[in-house]
């Protein structure tokens, strides 16, 4: 609404607004200047006129239909909503229609919030393909696969695909229970006199997993925490929109600086895997896994990979994770915690697998026999996914629909949210109700195509095996080792979008060691 009456009142303004104080100031001006000053400033009004009606002229032939304001702020169109992103605009936006209409910057951009209609963005290569925000190609560079598309892209991910499987996840598992007991004996410390917020704890201790399970020991401890501390500055440069240069002191400059950080480490840790294997070491990390694969005679796919580019792979892990999980795992210890009764539920299972050994390191097998850990992890992700949307361009003319052709080069938003909240598929959409997960007839688990979760189609999430084991497993360590109690503040329910979802309060806990342990 504000931006319909805001371009629609200056319109209406400009010309008794313009006519008396710029008559005057030019009249007094022309006494000095001459007519041709005068002239001059009339031309380049006209201009100016001319161009502001051709965007507004533009945005309307694009939209057409769609919803969506009917006219756009000059030049900058929705950039403060952008900036300032909330779950009530979106939600206000999702519930405005399937296909709606914004323009941010002159971008004119379509956003999907049905099931279907975003399933057939992510589904449809020939016309829209990934685009990530504005930053994501200076903070990843723009060689980065990620960035491959159409028959390169697939093949390029089918040996990464190798990087996924139940041999390699029966590595890393190990590796992240260690990382994790490692990191909730100092939580005891942080967490245990007073109730804090988990949000940095909980991201400190996703980076240090990940960057363990990806490198292993071929980076030291500094490393560790070099990378992750710097990664906040990665984060938040993950805006829809940002200032275009990447001066020192802008956001886009400290996440570079920060990526050239990371990108050394992992460039030496791919250096000294590829080194430790050619000795005939063991594989203990995702990088020695890729390394074995690549040298064994019988593989098929492509060999050689620098130094450099098997680095870029592993940023691109981490740029992909980092967020999404740490936001996937303070929801799933804020709705336990929250639901005493899960809680109680998940530790019976956690009693029954581990049959009291608690200090045992989880196995893949073990993981195969809680069914019921991995409905709250299943759950906690539909309640608050962590992507709520991605952003996707038109290559050519979309025909989206039987009335609506999306024009070329315009931004897409495939958005998950109401896929994950249809109260059809997923009664009281909003309750925490892991149960939905447990019946294989029940109407969740007969509509997979609902749970977008992790996208769909070419791009969908190659970690998410990977990424579901580890909040499992994270959570099930902490439900036998420590009481949790929450404090509820009047934030705790509103949500910050800071590339992912967070609770506004960081989710604040304490830890208290549990008896049974
Ligand atoms: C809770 C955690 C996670 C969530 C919710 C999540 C979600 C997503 C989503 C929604 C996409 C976009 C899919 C699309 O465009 O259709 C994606 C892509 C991707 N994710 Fe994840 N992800 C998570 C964890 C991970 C992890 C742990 C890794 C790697 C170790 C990873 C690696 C990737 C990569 C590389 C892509 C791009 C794939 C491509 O373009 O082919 N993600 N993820």
């Amino acid at each position: 609404m504000p931006f319909f009456s805001g371009p629609s009142s200056a319109a209406a303004g400009i010309p008794s607004s313009t006519s008396s104080p710029l008559y005057s100031f030019s009249s007094s001006f022309s006494a000095f200047k001459g007519d041709q000053s005068f002239k001059w400033l009339y031309t380049t009004g006209a201009i100016l006129f001319a161009l502001l009606a051709l965007e507004q002229t533009v945005y309307r032939v694009k939209k057409r239909h769609l919803p969506g304001a009917t006219w756009t702020l000059p030049i900058i169109g929705k950039f403060a909503d952008s900036m300032k992103p909330t779950m009530e605009n979106y939600k206000k936006q999702w519930n405005s229609g399937a296909l709606s209409a914004v323009s941010v910057f002159n971008i004119f951009i379509v956003i999907a919030s049905s099931n279907d209609y975003s399933r057939k963005i992510l589904n449809s290569p020939t016309y829209a393909e990934p685009c990530l925000v504005n930053s994501a190609k200076q903070i990843l560079l723009s060689e980065n696969w990620v960035f491959l598309t159409g028959k390169t892209h697939v093949e390029y991910r089918k040996g990464l695909n190798n990087l996924f499987t139940r041999k390699a996840l029966g590595i890393y598992i190990a590796i992240q229970d260690a990382i994790a007991r490692k990191h909730y004996v100092q939580w005891a410390k942080d967490l245990g006199a007073s109730p804090k917020p988990i949000m940095m704890l909980a991201r400190h201790l996703n980076m240090d997993t990940s960057l363990r399970v990806f490198c292993g020991n071929h980076i030291p401890e500094e490393a560790t925490l070099e990378i992750s501390d710097r990664y906040w500055n990665i984060t938040k440069a993950l805006e829809l929109v940002n200032f275009p240069l990447a001066l020192p002191g802008t956001k886009v400059y400290k996440a570079i600086q920060a990526r050239k950080v990371a990108m050394r480490w992992l460039t030496l840790a791919a250096h000294n895997s590829k080194i430790e294997m050619a000795n005939g070491g063991e594989p203990t990390c995702m990088l020695d896994h890729w390394v074995q694969m690549l040298n064994d005679p019988s593989y098929k796919g492509r060999r050689e990979f620098t130094d450099h580019e098997m680095a870029m792979v592993v940023f691109a892990f981490l740029f992909a994770s980092q967020d999404a999980m740490s936001s996937g795992l303070i929801y799933g210890f804020q709705h336990l915690v929250d639901h005493p009764e899960v809680l109680a539920k998940v530790r019976e299972e956690q009693q029954r697998v581990r049959k009291g050994n608690y200090d045992a390191p989880l196995t893949l097998e073990a993981m195969d026999g809680m069914p019921y850990l991995q409905a709250v992890v299943k759950e906690s992700l539909r309640v608050k996914p962590p992507v709520i949307m991605v952003p996707y361009k038109s290559t050519k003319a979309f025909p989206i629909s039987d009335d609506y052709t999306v024009p070329t080069g315009s931004m897409l938003i495939p958005s998950f949210y109401n896929s994950l909240h249809d109260p059809v598929v997923y009664p009281e959409p909003d309750a925490f109700q892991p149960e939905r997960w447990l019946d294989p007839h029940g109407s969740a688990n007969s509509n997979p195509k609902n749970y977008m979760v992790w996208g769909a189609g070419p791009h969908k999430c190659i970690g998410l095996e990977y990424a579901m084991m580890n909040i499992a497993l994270v959570l099930g360590i902490a439900a036998m080792m420590f009481d949790w109690e929450h404090e509820l503040t009047q934030e705790t329910d509103k949500v910050d979008i800071i590339a992912t979802i967070f609770p506004r309060d960081g989710c604040r806990m304490k830890f208290t060691p549990r008896t049974t342990t």
